[in-house]
Parts: structure tokens; sequence; C-alpha cells
């Protein structure tokens, strides 16, 4: 007999069997049902590869599927069956509201410098996310910020494929979702990243679409850096200078998000699950809203709050203060209203080659809390991190003692 398996494309597979006897043929039919759901996952995969590939060349990203009239969201963003937005636990049902944090005056009153640490380890300790206004950065330049992401993303198209790429070793790198090739679904956005410090790109390298605001942005946000660093080294009751100390101020990576509008928003995400792997991260996000963090089993919102930064925990500060402060899980919902547009600074070392170790910091430690974590350097942490892209699976497991 001869089987022809047509998948649900145009890849045709014919496979010829035959069958001896009817007693042999009922196992066989099983063996052949097995075969076609194997043959069928295969294709499926091959074209999947070939959707994918297919999309990436365009190096239009999502805007461009926007751009051409897409109605549908094309198969390679779909989420799986079972984990689409109104699945189990997957709605905020209670008002929970991630504390906003206000930071005048927070070097000049010692009382009320005391009043500010004591929130934000609260909150470090229970959310891993907090908001801060007052934090020193002109309502001007967070404006001109999100105008930047906005005009690199939306000029012509031919200029900015010139900034489509995967190799990492550009100093700018622009495409649509990093991890692409290896994530289930893949997520409705743009994306652009550059290392900025400690050794920031000449000007000449980035797009001239945003270029003067990227430089002047990321030079008070690696202010308001030392600031929090000095601040979540008091929470953690070490001195003010611990955690500069230790050279977590030290790098920073700029990421520039566009999640274009999405016919279908409950089908896919702007942003996987996934926790931040730096030490800090400090987002700030337009008024559109969609981001939202895992707490008290379902998820939270994150508001937009008008001149307000978002603050949370990495990972890697995870693991120095031996699970004190969380790195908590969020995502960011596809909109119809959009295009959302955010910018994510992460502080991390990840481009200074050092042999540094970093592990659970001594002075937390005791008889009764011992060291949850080994030592790891920086660049082991992130080459197994971003090996990993954004599966929703904590790096910090792997490093668990
Ligand atoms: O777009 C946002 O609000 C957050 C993005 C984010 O979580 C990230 O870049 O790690
Ligand atoms: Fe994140």
């Amino acid at each position: 007999m001869q089987l022809e398996i047509s998948t649900s494309t145009s890849v045709l597979i014919t496979l010829t069997i035959n069958f001896n006897n009817s007693k042999q043929s009922s196992k066989k039919m099983k063996i052949m049902e097995a075969m076609t759901g194997a043959v069928d996952s295969a294709a499926s995969k091959l074209d999947r590869a070939r959707e994918l590939r297919a999309f990436d060349d365009t190096k239009a990203g999502v805007k461009g599927l926007v751009d051409a009239g897409v109605e549908n969201v094309p198969q390679i963003f779909l989420l799986p069956r079972n984990n689409t937005k109104s699945g189990t636990g997957d709605t905020a049902k209670v008002n929970f509201t991630i504390p906003v944090i206000d930071l005048q005056g927070v070097e000049i009153d010692s009382t009320l410098r005391q009043e500010i640490v004591h929130r934000i380890r609260h909150a470090s300790e229970t959310w891993g996310f907090f908001q801060v206004v007052n934090h020193g950065i002109p309502v001007g330049v967070l404006e001109e910020m999100l105008r930047g992401v906005r005009r690199f993303n939306e000029q012509d198209v031919g200029v900015k494929k010139q900034f489509y790429t995967r190799d990492v070793s550009r100093k700018f790198v622009f495409n649509s979702n990093f991890d692409l090739y290896a994530s289930p679904a893949a997520n409705w956005r743009d994306t652009f990243f550059c290392f900025m410090a400690p050794t920031p790109p000449q000007p000449q390298e980035l797009p001239a679409s945003c270029r003067d605001i990227q430089i002047e942005y990321s030079r008070h946000v690696m202010t308001l850096g030392v600031r929090l660093f000095g601040l979540l080294s008091e929470a953690l009751g070490l001195e003010t200078s611990r955690l500069t100390n230790m050279d977590c101020a030290n790098g920073l990576a700029f990421v520039g998000h566009y999640y274009p509008s999405c016919p279908q928003p409950e089908l896919t995400l702007g942003a996987s699950k996934h926790t931040d792997d730096g030490f800090l991260t400090v987002v700030l996000q337009d008024h559109i809203g969609g981001l939202q963090i895992f707490a008290e089993n379902q998820w939270i919102d994150v508001p937009p709050v008008p001149g307000a930064l978002v603050i949370n925990i990495g990972d890697l500060l995870q693991l120095i203060s031996n699970d004190k402060f969380k790195s908590v899980e969020h995502r960011v919902l596809a909109n119809r209203e959009g295009p959302r547009v955010s910018v994510a600074c992460f502080f991390s070392t990840a481009l200074m080659p050092s042999s540094k170790l970093y592990g659970p910091i001594q002075d937390l430690l005791s008889e009764d809390n011992p060291a949850k974590y080994r030592e790891t350097t920086v660049e082991e942490f992130f080459s197994y991190s971003y090996a990993k892209g954004l599966d929703g699976v904590s790096p910090l497991l792997h490093f668990k003692i």
C-alpha cells in the first residue's frame, strides 16, 4: 500500500508500507499513525524554520508586517494553545499596586532617606519592582528619548534595514526577536540594542534618528544608577558604596523596544515572560501600558505613571543578595492601541571581560542564611542566560548550590 501524508502545507511525503496479513494490520496502522504524527511535526518544524527565515530576511521586523497590512497574526508569533492570556491564573483579579517611590530630597534629608530606603527594601523583597518619580531625569529628556526610539523605527525602511543584523559584535544591533530561531513563539516586537558603558560607541556609530538623545539619556541613567545602587546597598544593610564598589553600576546595555499595534493582541505577546539577567534595570515606558509582573500567582499591571521610571531587580542582584532581593518574572502584552515604545537600560558588566567572581555577599551570610549560589563570572552567567533565550526559566537555577 502506498500512503501519502499531506502536511498542512505544500510539503508532500510519500511512504511505502507493505501489509503481510490482516493480523498485523491493526498494529501497523498504529505505527502509521505515530509516523504520520512525527512526519507532520517534522514538516511543521521545517515550515516554521522557513517562515522565520523569510520574516528575518525582510529586515523590516514586525513593523514591516503591520505596514504590509497583515490582518491575522502569522503562525510564527502564535502562543502555544495552553499559554494564551485568557488561561487560568492569567488575568489580574485583585488590585495590587507596584509602589511608586518619590526620590525628592533623598540626598538631603536623612530621616526621609531612611523612609525611602525602607520602601525600596520592601519593594525589592516582595515585588522586585518599583517605580520612581522625582528621579532627576528631566521630563523633556524622557519624552525625547521615547520620540527617538519611535523616529528610528518609523524612518525610511531602507535606512533602517542597514542596521538590521544578528551579529551581536556590531556596536548597534537592530533586529526583531534576539532569540527568533530559539523561542517557541516570536514576540510582536522590534528592538535595537547597544552598550553605552563602559565603552560608549562613537556618536557616528549610532543612527542619526536617535543618537543625541540616546547619549544624553544614558548619561542621566548612569547617574541615577549610582544613586539607586547606593539606596539598594543601604536597603541590604551595607555601606552606601558597596554595590558600586562591586562594579554593579559600571556597564550599561541600552535597549529600545517598539511594539507595533497588533491586529489580534490576545494571540501573541510583546515580550514573553522572563527575568532580567543584569543587576538592575531602568525602564522608561510610554502611556500605552502592557508591562506586567507575575506575583501572587497572577499577572499584575505595572501601569504607566507620567514622568516615572520603572526599576526592577535583575538576576545578578538576586544572586549577590542571596535571594533577599527578587528578580521577578515579567512580560509585555501585545496591544491594539500602539505602537508602544519603551527603553530598558540594563546595568551589567557583560561587556567588561573580567575574571571577577560574583557570589552571595559574605556580610549577608550567616549560619541561618548560608550561600544559596555558587560564584560565577558575569561572562559565564550571561553566556548561559543569552544562549537560553526568553524561555521563562530563570538562569539562576543553573547556579544554585
Ligand atoms: O517594554 C517594557 O516595558 C519592558 C521590556 C523588558 O522587560 C526588557 O527589555 O527586559
Ligand atoms: Fe525585562
